[in-house]
């Protein structure tokens, strides 16, 4: 398993042509840039958990049936001060790390708890996040980079605080029509209180203003106050629907003082992270026109929830769709000491990623039986009961069992929508195969191969599509069998059978998330490529030029 997760992986610099095998269709025309870790060893120091690695960007371009491949490591403030002192500098998930191991103990100690929130990692691993004409490498922390997706050049650091008060936020933003961002962070203990904040990132600045970064024109949509000043939950991802944001305050939580003193204590910040399973999880849910969270109490039993897949309303109920866990074993499994040939073995998931639906009335008759199930929907067995104090207990419903990295078709983001694009992972937190699962019919499509192992199953819709999978899926396939080279795979997204493949002769790495950039959205104002890298490289390899 060292070939997947431990061994560092080559960046590929230099645009490389696939061999492809199968048709392309000739519609699809644009880059799919991806984002995930490919180092886990800097000279003698090696990182201790998979989520450490360091971000290695990668984008496979597709034009008249051809496909080219590069690959570069994100240039973050982490990676330069690594590579220069040749071991790990900066902490991340799962490795503390030191920047000055020649200073004595108290002085360190005295830097390190003069901030209670510690100066975080710009290891941006996680996604890539589009902002106006703009393209950002995420991570969880305070800082975003911004990239050029067609040189997987590193450009400018990003403080989120610079433009809102948040300490964390998540590297899955939602984006609306006109493509505004509405991401979510966790500010601690500002003017005494944690908060959970929605914020906005404008697609568009005002006309007065053109030409500024729409970071600038940041706005905070609301924010809910977290049920404990130190103990606020942890999230990677929230919901949206036309009229409403889903959030879950989940009880895996982050503990601050132990965060504080993580440096002294040379602790990690995944020790600073627990599930409390004696408690609740409380489901928020905010009107976007009032900007206020609704006033009942709605709550579930205790569980872990990483991806959210799509919320919904119905018939005066809002209904969304998660990927739940019993408890946070997921995170544990991701320690590269575990994945190693003993796999199989360590790395037995003690909850599988289950797909549930909620489903929560948007408003509630005070004067409902106690005991009574507010949800009179007939498309959902899930239940909204009523208790007292108006409060509301939910029970989901279970869709499927074993799937993981979800992607929809992000045109009925918000809307009721049929099919969910994922990995199937049973036991093992590791793909085998991808699956589109209608929700509707609750049956399911499958591809897999011998030794392959497949990414987050991306899905892309035809010009001018009418179905919801009319369409196709990009995933990137890494081998654990050496004589098979990775390959970017074309699945038709109705019958899920393989159209294409797009083999690359390179050690690609396994990685998180990733956009689709159709090549109309090209800005044609900006050069993509420098004149030299132009002549470089091979023809079909360039994007398109004003
Ligand atoms: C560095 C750092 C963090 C990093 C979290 C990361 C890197 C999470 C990755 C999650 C993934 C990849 C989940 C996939 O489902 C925290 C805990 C937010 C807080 C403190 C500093
Ligand atoms: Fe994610």
């Amino acid at each position: 398993m060292d070939i997947i997760f431990g061994r560092n992986k080559k960046e590929q610099l230099e645009p490389v042509r696939a061999k492809v095998t199968g048709r392309i269709p000739p519609w699809l025309q644009g880059t799919l840039l991806r984002n995930g870790p490919g180092m886990h060893t800097v000279g003698e120091t090696r990182y201790n958990h998979w989520f450490d690695g360091l971000a290695l960007l990668h984008s496979f371009t597709i034009r008249d049936g051809e496909v080219c491949y590069r690959s570069k490591y994100l240039r973050s403030d982490t990676y330069k001060a690594n590579i220069e002192a040749n071991r790990i500098v900066v902490s991340e998930f799962g490795t503390m790390a030191y920047p000055d191991p020649c200073k004595n103990i108290f002085s360190k100690a005295f830097s390190y708890l003069s901030h209670t929130i510690p100066d975080f990692t710009d290891n941006c691993l996680i996604n890539i996040m589009k902002c106006g004409e703009d393209f950002y490498a995420t991570t969880e922390t305070n800082y975003i980079r911004k990239i050029n997706p067609q040189t997987l050049e590193t450009l400018e650091k990003v403080d989120y605080r610079n433009y809102v008060t948040v300490n964390l936020a998540t590297a899955h933003p939602h984006y609306d029509a006109a493509g505004n961002v509405l991401n979510m962070g966790t500010s601690i203990m500002d003017k005494g209180k944690t908060r959970y904040v929605v914020f906005r990132i404008p697609a568009a600045v005002p006309e007065d203003k053109k030409g500024t970064n729409p970071l600038k024109h940041t706005e905070v949509f609301c924010s809910i106050t977290s049920r404990s000043l130190l103990s606020p939950s942890y999230y990677h991802s929230f919901g949206v629907t036309e009229n409403h944001i889903v959030f879950l305050e989940q009880p895996f939580k982050l503990d601050i003082l132990k965060m504080s003193t993580a440096y002294i204590r040379g602790a990690n910040w995944a020790s600073c992270l627990a599930f409390h399973k004696e408690d609740k999880t409380y489901i928020h849910v905010i009107d976007q026109r009032t900007r206020k969270p609704l006033p009942t109490k709605f709550y579930t039993d205790p569980m872990v929830v990483f991806h959210h897949v799509n919320a919904y309303e119905e018939d005066g109920c809002l209904l969304f769709d998660v990927i739940t866990y019993e408890d946070s074993s997921l995170y544990e499994l991701f320690y590269l000491a575990n994945l190693n040939q003993d796999f199989e073995e360590n790395c037995r998931l003690t909850s599988i990623p289950t797909l549930r639906r909620f489903a929560v009335p948007l408003s509630v008759d005070k004067n409902a039986e106690v005991g009574s199930n507010l949800i009179k929907l007939t498309s959902t067995t899930a239940k909204a009961l009523k208790e007292k104090d108006d409060q509301v207990y939910c029970q989901p419903e279970l869709l499927y069992e074993g799937l993981e990295l979800p992607r929809i078709n992000y045109a009925r983001n918000g809307k009721r929508y049929r099919y969910v694009f994922a990995a199937e992972v049973q036991w093992s937190p590791i793909p085998t195969k991808i699956l589109k699962y209608d929700v509707l019919t609750k049956s399911s499509l499958k591809w897999g191969q011998e030794h392959c192992w497949p990414a987050e199953p991306l899905f892309v819709p035809t010009l001018g599509a009418q179905d919801e999978d009319d369409g196709i899926i990009l995933s990137a396939i890494v081998s654990t069998d050496p004589q098979k080279l990775p390959f970017l795979l074309i699945l038709d997204a109705k019958s899920f059978t393989e159209l294409a493949r797009a083999s690359i002769d390179v050690e690609m790495h396994l990685d998180l998330h990733g956009l689709f950039i159709p090549d109309t959205d090209w800005d044609a104002r900006k050069p993509a490529l420098s004149q030299e890298e132009r002549d470089r490289a091979p023809d079909s390899c360039v994007a398109p030029q004003a």
